[in-house]
């Protein structure tokens, strides 16, 4: 059976790639991003889903998002950037530089529901993964209202944003994602998930970490980089 891993799990999970198995944060974060971009062209085909708002938060998910969105426009998609707290690290500043001379163009007012359904076809929820602790503060707002209001699909990465890690969707917090991404492994509230399309990306998992969390990931298809659970 697949492990659904709690918040601490996912968070020693995080700190052993890095500090046993010596893998460098902008690798696991390339491979992330990469991979939900592959989930979201599988999901939402560029010619129907082509217009793309890549909300990005201030730590890691953000990252992913900005890996993510780099790699959408690869790929024939037109992304915006809304990435509201941009991190003052060398990372992130990369990062977001390589979005923009890939002329992804930014946005810095977070649309409303009205104009988000006009300007874009979806939405992708990078603004916070496992470390998030409710509640959502005042600066991520109306962006997090925005998620739970609108009719466009969400493709959330790694958790839907406002979620609780493990309890899942939050009574201040309704928002549900058409596809969510785990990134690798499942999180608890992953369990709650309701939305189409359930993803497993990051396909970077050594094996003897995979045994001693009991990850039991299934097996990738050939060369793919993310696989339908
Ligand atoms: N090993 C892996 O699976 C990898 C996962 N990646 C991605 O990294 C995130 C986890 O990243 P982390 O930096 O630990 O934290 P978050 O992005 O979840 O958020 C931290 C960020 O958000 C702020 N914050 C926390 N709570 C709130 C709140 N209530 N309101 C506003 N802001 C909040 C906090 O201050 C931080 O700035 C994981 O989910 C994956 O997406 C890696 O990319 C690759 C390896
Ligand atoms: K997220």
């Amino acid at each position: 059976m697949l492990k659904y891993l709690n918040q601490s799990e996912a968070i020693n999970v995080d700190l052993e790639l890095f500090n046993e198995y010596k893998f460098s944060v902008d690798q696991l974060m390339e491979l992330a991003g990469l991979s939900c971009a592959h989930a979201i062209a599988k999901c939402f085909p560029a010619d129907r889903f082509g217009r793309v708002l890549v909300c990005c938060g201030p730590g890691n998910n953000g990252g992913d998002g900005l890996v993510c969105a780099r790699h959408l426009a690869l790929m024939g998609y037109l992304p915006v950037l809304y990435y509201p707290k941009p991190t003052p690290k060398p990372l992130y500043e990369n990062l977001a530089h390589q979005c923009k001379r890939m002329e992804i163009e930014s946005i810095s007012e977070c649309p409303s529901v009205a104009l988000a359904a006009e300007c874009y076809d979806l939405i992708v929820d990078a603004l916070f993964g496992f470390s998030f602790k409710p509640p959502v503060r005042a600066d991520f707002v109306p962006v997090v209202e925005l998620l739970q209001q609108t009719k466009l699909p969400i493709a959330s990465v790694d958790i839907p944003s406002g979620w609780d890690v493990e309890a899942g969707k939050l009574n201040e917090c309704d928002m549900e994602p058409t596809l969510l991404i785990s990134l690798t492994a499942p999180k608890l509230c992953a369990k709650h998930f309701k939305g189409k399309h359930h993803f497993l990306g990051g396909r970077f998992v050594p094996p003897a970490l995979q045994r001693k969390y009991e990850l039991n990931l299934p097996t990738y298809p050939g060369n793919e980089m993310c696989l339908e659970l």
